[in-house]
């Protein structure tokens, strides 16, 4: 667990804001980096939980942390508070770092620093207000979030790249956006991380809002959602809460996934989405997974949720990730050469939030060296992120490292063979394929033999399941960890 430096009188919002956001980025990211960049983090949250500042213990990691992360934690951070979050990163070490803020800056020694400087940050400390920082500028923008439907204006259907991947999702939401209340309700977006769903979602109320501003609109993350319920328990306030829910035209909520074990709030919800749903108001939900692959969440939400209209959205083609880049480059006003956007296109291929964060670099990389941008450049500014792809692990190696650990032939993690010396071993291979690739559960099912998605869904579940209680096995996941991880 992350150290959490919480001075005595801070209140029990802010401890639990960063505690919110570290859960939020364990789900979110691959747990290689979630364990190696984000569990380690020292956090200090203001009183009034409306600023975080994180101590990093060497420069390197601050400006790993500050290119890398910055602003995926204060994306999360805003999804967790509801409202922004500013975020500062300082030298722990270097306690005077901090004073460096807002002074000229000191001569700079490495190509990281020079950067730094092109992007406007100090290497020593840096800070990320929200929505107004010059950095990571599409993500600082991106999140500007409005009083009171909470919706980020930049993100409409105009911004938002059309291919197959999204091409039905796209098309509902556009019918929902222009005819709510009528077909597709609850309109269900599922998806892998950093695939347009929450793009998508705020799409669809600026449309609506843009025909009628007078609209009912509201964007809620379903951990604020939660946070209102127990707020309302709390406060003995529910007749608030249901005016504000009840009362709405188009309700946009996200990640419903997190709803899962969370009886009093799966109850809110459902009144809520009775409520809604009897006066012809529109619900848009989005989930890492699709309706009866939600964990934990009761069927007769379950069953409400699928009732509409259920779309997927995939990891982008090809063309379409080239397409996002240039569209994302043309936004910051930089000409970005389509063989390069192939180049980048091509080696970057998980989702589009990392596809961002490649032309972030790339394009500081440029300004910083004052040179055209060049498949050379890129190559050069994207090193560290293309040796790490070089180094992903794959299902393929997973199988055969679990098979040799637990000494049977590879071929049997395709194999229909039941037996428990054979299947435990399988399982064990396919959570690990979960947890440590990027493949969704039908891939991975593929790769086993053609097995079904709900077979791994199992398969995941037990062994994240029975690692809590037996050592043993928890022990041998270790080891195959760190064997994979190199
Ligand atoms: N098709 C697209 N065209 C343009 N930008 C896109 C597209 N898809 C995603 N993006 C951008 O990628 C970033 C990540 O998207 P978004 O936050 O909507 O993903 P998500 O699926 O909600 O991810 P998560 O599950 O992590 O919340 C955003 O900046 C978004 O604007």
């Amino acid at each position: 667990m992350s150290l959490v430096l919480i001075p005595p009188e801070v209140s029990e919002p802010a401890e639990a804001l960063w505690s919110a956001c570290v859960q939020r980025l364990a789900l979110e990211l691959p747990a290689q980096q979630f364990n190696t960049w984000i569990r380690p983090l020292a956090a200090q949250v203001s009183q009034t939980a409306d600023s975080v500042t994180l101590l990093l213990p060497s420069r390197f990691k601050l400006d790993c942390i500050r290119t890398q992360y910055a602003a995926r934690i204060a994306a999360a951070l805003q999804a967790v508070a509801g409202r922004p979050v500013a975020l500062e990163l300082v030298l722990a070490s270097r306690p005077s770092a901090r004073a460096t803020l807002g002074k000229p800056a000191p001569a700079r020694a490495t190509p990281a620093d020079a950067a730094a400087d092109a992007l406007g940050h100090d290497a020593e400390a840096w800070t990320m207000e929200p929505a107004s920082s010059p950095v990571a500028a599409s993500a600082a923008t991106a999140k500007r979030v409005e009083p009171l439907h909470r919706l980020n204006s930049g993100l409409t259907f105009a911004t938002l790249v059309e291919g197959t991947a999204n091409r039905m999702a796209r098309a509902a939401a556009m019918h929902v956006a222009h005819h709510p209340g009528q077909l597709y309700n609850p309109l269900f977006i599922y998806g892998g991380v950093g695939l347009g769903k929450t793009h998508l979602m705020h799409a669809i109320g600026n449309q609506l809002l843009a025909g009628r501003s007078a609209a009912k609109v509201l964007y809620v993350h379903a951990e604020q959602f939660v946070t209102d319920v127990v707020k309302s328990y709390q406060r003995k306030t529910f007749d608030e809460f249901k005016a504000r829910y009840h009362s709405l035209d188009l309700l946009l909520i996200d990640d419903v996934q997190f709803f899962a074990n969370k009886e009093r709030t799966q109850e809110e919800f459902f009144n809520a989405f009775e409520a809604l749903l009897a006066k012809k108001s529109h619900i848009v939900m989005t989930s890492d997974t699709y309706p009866k692959g939600l964990a934990d969440i009761h069927e007769r939400l379950v069953s409400r949720f699928d009732a509409g209209l259920t779309v997927a959205i995939e990891p982008p083609e090809l063309e379409m990730r080239v397409a996002i880049l240039i569209s994302k480059a043309e936004a910051e006003a930089a000409a970005l050469p389509e063989d390069v956007a192939f180049f980048v296109a091509k080696n970057v291929r998980s989702n589009v939030r990392e596809l961002e964060g490649a032309l972030r670099k790339i394009l500081a990389y440029s300004r910083f060296n004052h040179k055209e941008i060049s498949i050379a450049l890129a190559r050069e500014a994207l090193r560290d992120l293309l040796s790490i792809q070089n180094r992903q692990i794959s299902v393929e190696n997973i199988q055969k490292t679990v098979a040799d650990f637990y000494k049977i032939k590879v071929a049997d993690m395709y194999s229909r063979k039941r037996p428990a010396n054979i299947a435990r071993p399988r399982q064990i291979a396919m959570f690990l394929a979960k947890e440590l690739t990027q493949k969704s559960l039908p891939e991975i099912g593929e790769l086993f033999g053609g097995r079904d998605h709900t077979t791994v869904l199992h398969a995941v579940r037990k062994i994240a399941a029975e690692r809590q209680t037996l050592s043993e096995l928890n022990q041998q996941l270790h080891v195959l960890e760190q064997t994979l991880k190199g």
